[in-house]
């Protein structure tokens, strides 16, 4: 079942934020999106999830519309580690990561199937010792594992992640992409958002190009992240290696202005 938008327009206080998007992505596949500072990337998300309600156009998960499913049903499908995912009220790091699993409740609370979501969540993230922190006291790359390990949880078909690397040092980066790849290849829908070039380029299977609100591409990355795209779009100079595992290495350089 794929997610797709189709004709997607997106229009905030006059302003259009986002215009004529159509997109499709696939279950068990990683997509990528990058784009400049204020492109909509955020909000393409957002729409994607279900949370911002498209001016014209549609989301359409299979052959649904999201609006047309329950709170319920979406919040079990799709889950969304947000940007501004800021923690507010004391909680242990535990019970954050359990509110991941509130669309699978029943009345009666977590059951034994929900308690081993948890568990396997957090040990994914290298979050189990954090278990008992409260969560609003750790640091900013604590949290962030944490709040992936909330939507983990959750178990989704669609894993939507907005910068999910933002905050994490080195090797918790590489843990994390590990990660999601293992999502991906266990049938779900990855789709996030990444400043990182190099990073969009190992692990996409799709890049998709925002740019001022519009598509300005997608497709596999050694199609689409190409020295015209990084001086058009990104207006960088970018030199590329490669690396040890002959995948690119994208390091910008200079101002393509
Ligand atoms: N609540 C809002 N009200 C009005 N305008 C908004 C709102 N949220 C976002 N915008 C505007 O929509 C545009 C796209 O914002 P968005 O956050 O989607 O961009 P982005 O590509 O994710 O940017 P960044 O890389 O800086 O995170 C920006 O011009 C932003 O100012």
């Amino acid at each position: 079942m794929d997610l797709r938008a189709e004709h997607l327009t997106f229009t905030r206080r006059g302003r259009t934020i986002l215009r004529d998007v159509s997109l499709r992505m696939e279950r068990g596949t990683v997509s990528v999106i990058i784009g400049p500072n204020g492109a909509g990337k955020s909000t393409l998300l957002s729409c994607l999830a279900g949370l911002h309600i498209p001016s014209s156009g549609d989301v359409r998960l299979g052959n649904a519309s999201l609006g047309s499913l329950t709170h319920r049903d979406r919040a079990r499908r799709i889950g969304l580690l947000d940007q501004k995912a800021d923690i507010h009220w004391n909680i242990e790091a535990r019970s954050l990561v359990a509110l991941g699993r509130l669309p699978h409740q029943g009345r009666w609370g977590p059951d034994a199937t929900d308690e081993a979501a948890i568990d396997q969540a957090m040990a994914r993230t290298d979050c189990v010792h954090l278990a008992h922190r409260p969560a609003q006291q750790l640091s900013g790359g604590e949290q962030g594992r944490v709040l992936l390990a909330r939507v983990l949880a959750g178990e989704p078909e669609w894993l939507l992640a907005d910068e999910p690397l933002a905050n994490l040092d080195p090797v918790h980066q590489i843990d994390a992409m590990a990660c999601l790849r293992d999502v991906a290849a266990s049938g779900v829908g990855v789709v996030m958002v990444l400043h990182d070039l190099t990073q969009a380029a190992r692990i996409a299977d799709q890049v998709i190009v925002i740019d001022q609100g519009q598509v300005a591409a997608a497709g596999p990355p050694d199609a689409v992240l190409t020295p015209d795209l990084f001086g058009d779009v990104f207006r960088v100079r970018v030199h590329v290696d490669t690396g040890p595992d002959g995948r690119p290495i994208l390091t910008p350089i200079g101002r393509a202005d």
